[in-house]
């Protein structure tokens, strides 16, 4: 990648919409049908780009969705001194001159993912300044995993106004290799680590670590930059320090999360899609619970999904649990076809505490859930009936289109700041498909909102 080519700022994609104050109208009832591009996974592209910054090189990735969250983490990147230059879904970062280990307040409180490029930051510089995360509000959500096991690394590390300060004393710099058990199977903290060990000095061992696809996506972009690691993909992570790593080209995995909500509105609509590219294999629970509810779904191709149409849904029970189990991420949809299934299904989320808060607001569409503690009693209905609703997450707002697909009448969704975070273009790409879905801008939506008021 040539100098010149690289922009000081990143570009960001036209296609994203800024305004909260837009809102969706879809008109529901219709079937879909076709094909649907499925994009590049938002919790690899998100701490991928945190991992680019262990590099002082150049790292092109290929992939990469369209997503709000995208271009929030790529403007953190910028503010501490790295270069970015986007096309279309490729995007060149070069963290070769890190100029600051500060990233700033308002962009890292938008979303979950910035918080995890402390790591590299420490890592790259031996001391980063990152404020306390945002994402979706579906729980307390604390950093105390990552927090442990950078100490356990020998980091200096404070909370205070916000912010966690992390630093390394002494005249090394580098971080200590060191074994970390996880008392949970964090994600992020498991990504935090493997990120600070790569260019540790000595081993460090993650036990307990998570097993998600997008861990394992994180880790193959390290080997690639000539980081050692094994056992990604398992409970035991292992990480051999080396002093550098190199300049690398590395293409995104398919969004399980995106695939796993269009297969929802194929059974939710009674139609028959077809997806790609997908890795089946990241969807094992969510296609095993589809076929329990009566959707059929054949392997077409090794990445090409076939869902075809569905009589009859019946209800199933769901827990959500780390990888390999239900994934939380697909819960709130799930929700949504539940709810129109026959008979009473029970759902329990079981990774975050307060992750039931669309059951409400899929209430308002004729939908009979009551919640309980961290589990919610789906009792199966007919038919939806559209009504005005909000969007209070970024799979809340999945949930609330997956049922306005299939609801009688005008569902109008609020909150599309939340969508906007982890969809790429979830609207465009539903249209494509025969569904009559429209964006409102924030003008239009105002005369809209007013009317219904
Ligand atoms: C950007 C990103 O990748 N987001 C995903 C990531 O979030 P994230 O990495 O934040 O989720 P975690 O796996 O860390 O959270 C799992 C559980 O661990 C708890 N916990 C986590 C860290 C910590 O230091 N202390 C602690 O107690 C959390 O509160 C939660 O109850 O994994 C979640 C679980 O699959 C997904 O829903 C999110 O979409
Ligand atoms: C919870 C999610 O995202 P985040 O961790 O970025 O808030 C999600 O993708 O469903």
């Amino acid at each position: 990648m040539e100098d010149s080519l690289i922009n000081p700022s990143l570009r960001l994609p036209d296609a994203i919409p800024q305004a909260d104050s837009s809102v969706l109208q879809i008109w529901g009832g219709q079937s879909l049908q076709g094909h649907v591009k499925i994009s590049g996974a938002k919790n690899s592209a998100l701490v991928i780009m945190a991992g680019a910054l262990l590099c002082s090189g150049d790292c092109r990735i290929h992939n990469v969705p369209k997503l709000a969250d995208v271009e929030r983490m790529g403007q953190v990147l910028s503010a501490l001194g790295v270069r970015l230059k986007r096309d279309d879904t490729t995007l060149e970062i070069n963290a070769s001159e890190l100029t600051s280990s500060k990233a700033p307040y308002e962009l890292v409180t938008q979303l979950r993912a910035s918080f995890f490029a402390i790591g590299a930051i420490l890592a790259r510089l031996g001391i980063a300044q990152m404020p306390l995360p945002g994402g979706c509000a579906i729980g307390a959500r604390p950093v105390d995993l990552h927090v442990r096991g950078l100490q356990a690394m020998g980091a200096e590390v404070q909370i205070e106004h916000g912010i966690c300060n992390a630093y390394i004393p002494g005249n090394s710099r580098r971080l200590k290799g060191a074994k970390i058990y996880l008392d949970i199977p964090s994600v992020g903290a498991t990504e935090t680590l493997m990120m600070a060990a790569t260019l540790a000095d000595g081993e460090t061992i993650i036990e307990n670590a998570a097993r998600e696809p997008e861990v394992v996506d994180l880790a193959n972009l390290c080997i690639s930059m000539g980081a050692q690691i094994r056992g990604a993909g398992t409970s035991t992570i292992t990480i051999q320090g080396v002093s550098k790593l190199h300049s690398t080209e590395y293409s995104i995995i398919p969004d399980r999360i995106e695939t796993g909500t269009f297969l929802v509105a194929g059974a939710i609509t009674r139609s028959e899609l077809s997806l790609s590219p997908v890795v089946p294999d990241h969807l094992i629970p969510v296609i095993a619970k589809l076929r329990d509810i009566g959707v059929s779904i054949i392997e077409e191709a090794p990445d090409c999904l076939r869902i075809l149409k569905t009589q009859n849904l019946k209800a199933t029970d769901i827990e959500t649990l780390p990888h390999p189990g239900f994934p939380t991420d697909m819960q709130a949809p799930f929700m949504a076809l539940l709810a129109l299934a026959e008979g009473d299904s029970i759902i329990n989320e079981s990774v975050f505490e307060n992750r039931l808060r669309h059951a409400s607001e899929l209430n308002r569409l004729g939908a009979d859930i009551r919640v309980k503690g961290n589990a919610a009693f789906v009792k199966g209905v007919p038919i939806l009936s559209g009504a005005p609703v909000l969007a209070t997450d970024l799979r809340a707002a999945a949930a609330l289109v997956l049922a306005g697909l299939a609801a009688s009448g005008k569902t109008t969704i609020q909150g599309l700041r939340h969508l906007d975070r982890g969809y790429d273009q979830l609207d465009i790409k539903l249209q494509k498909l025969g569904a009559k879905i429209q964006r409102l801008s924030s003008t239009d939506s105002d005369a809209v909102l007013s009317s219904v008021k």
